[in-house]
């Protein structure tokens, strides 16, 4: 039931591919394996799910592309790198996605795009945007310009942050391995497989361990915290291995492949505890009984049109409340505009927005993924 109800049922997904597989541990990019992947993306999405790949793969490319035998050290090469290899990457997926009438888009994201409020709004924008465009975003961390200190540090843990970002039901971690065992199978060869359990398990952070080969550079371990990370905005993880063949339909099918981690919170929880936590609502948002009937029974996002009044000061992505003909909250939210801009925007139709303010920013005022009704 458990993956039926995860894989089968879920309709976002983040499919990462880790370096080892991605370059045939750092042997040069498998194409013929990008070219199946691509396939089967193209299905999923056929199927109606949203799929965001985050690839890994840069440096080891660029290695390859450079003739660099070992990894550098330096920050500089390793960089310069990226550079190199992030090119291939995208170019190479290009080539794929292309056969099915789908565009790759690149997205390069630091961890200061994730952790500052306002950028982590655009970067979310963006995403949600060339998700509905029918792109396929292709994500890694920018390491050309990200140096230690601002690193997110490896590809799991961005897929986890990009997971909770665009609240993705399923994040899939392609790797070399059939998935969690109970210890290390490259040292171990009793090791014994784990088919599913809670993301939560304290025992599964222990049995992971360490990057097998020179390529990969997170292990097991930060696979394993990557799904605890996903799990609390209500997302679950399954690690498998992306060499079975057609891995990624198969899961869909609801096969049970791969090592299943179940979130304990439903994403609904997990988004009202986030915005809970985005510190005091800086401002109140008037609606009329067309707009509040909208948020409260058709759980649609906040339009600038059904807006009568704003109060308050503040900026783009702050959190605010809005309130129904009787001043009672009915729901709170991050905003998308700016409470100057708000101003000049209540009880106007989004085409109107450029006439008003000068540009088009989202035609949403709140959208409703960041948005949580008062219970
Ligand atoms: N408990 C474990 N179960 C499975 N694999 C493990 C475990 N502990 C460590 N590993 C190692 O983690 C490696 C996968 O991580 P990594 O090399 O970083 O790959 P990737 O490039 O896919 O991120 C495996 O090849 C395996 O040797
Ligand atoms: N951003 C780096 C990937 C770092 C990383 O996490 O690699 P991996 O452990 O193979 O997923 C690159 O593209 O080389």
């Amino acid at each position: 039931m458990s993956r039926i109800k995860y894989t089968k049922k879920s309709h976002r997904w983040i499919v990462k591919i880790g370096s080892a597989l991605l370059t045939q541990d750092g042997k040069g990019l498998d194409y013929t394996a990008i070219a199946d992947w691509a396939k089967q993306i193209a299905q999923l999405r056929e199927e109606g799910i949203e799929v965001v790949l985050v690839s890994s793969g840069s440096i080891a490319e660029g290695m390859s592309r450079m003739g660099w035998a070992a990894r550098p050290t330096s920050l500089p090469e390793l960089q310069a790198a990226a550079a190199v290899g992030q090119a291939g990457l995208i170019q190479a997926y290009q080539t794929e996605f292309q056969k099915y009438g789908a565009q790759a888009a690149q997205v390069l994201l630091t961890h200061d795009d994730v952790s500052h409020r306002l950028r982590y709004l655009n970067a979310k924008n963006t995403l949600r945007t060339l998700i509905r465009l029918g792109t396929i975003p292709i994500v890694n961390e920018n390491d050309t310009v990200a140096f230690e200190e601002i690193r997110l540090g490896d590809n799991d843990t961005l897929g986890a942050v990009v997971a909770s970002l665009i609240e993705a039901d399923l994040l899939v971690i392609l790797t070399d391995q059939k998935g969690l065992y109970d210890s290390d199978p490259r040292l171990n060869p009793d090791a014994m497989f784990i088919s599913e359990g809670s993301a939560m398990n304290p025992d599964y952070v222990k049995f992971a361990g360490a990057a097998g080969t020179a390529i990969g550079s997170g292990g097991m371990a930060t696979k394993v915290k990557a799904a605890r990370r996903a799990a609390k905005s209500g997302c679950a993880t399954v690690i498998v291995s992306g060499r079975e063949e057609n891995v990624l339909t198969r899961l869909r099918n609801g096969e049970n492949i791969g090592t299943l981690l179940m979130p304990e919170a439903t994403k609904l929880a997990a988004r009202k505890q986030w915005i809970a936590g985005q510190t005091q609502a800086k401002g109140t948002l008037h609606l009329d009984a067309g707009a509040a009937s909208a948020l409260a029974n058709k759980g649609k996002s906040l339009l600038a049109v059904g807006v009568v009044r704003c109060e308050g000061v503040f900026k783009r992505g702050d959190r605010v409340n809005c309130v129904d003909g009787n001043g009672k909250i009915i729901a709170r939210g991050l905003c998308n505009y700016a409470s100057h801009d708000v101003i000049k925007i209540c009880k106007t139709p989004s085409q109107l927005f450029p006439e008003k303010l000068g540009y088009m920013g989202e035609s949403e005022l709140i959208h409703r993924d960041n948005l949580v009704l008062e219970d």
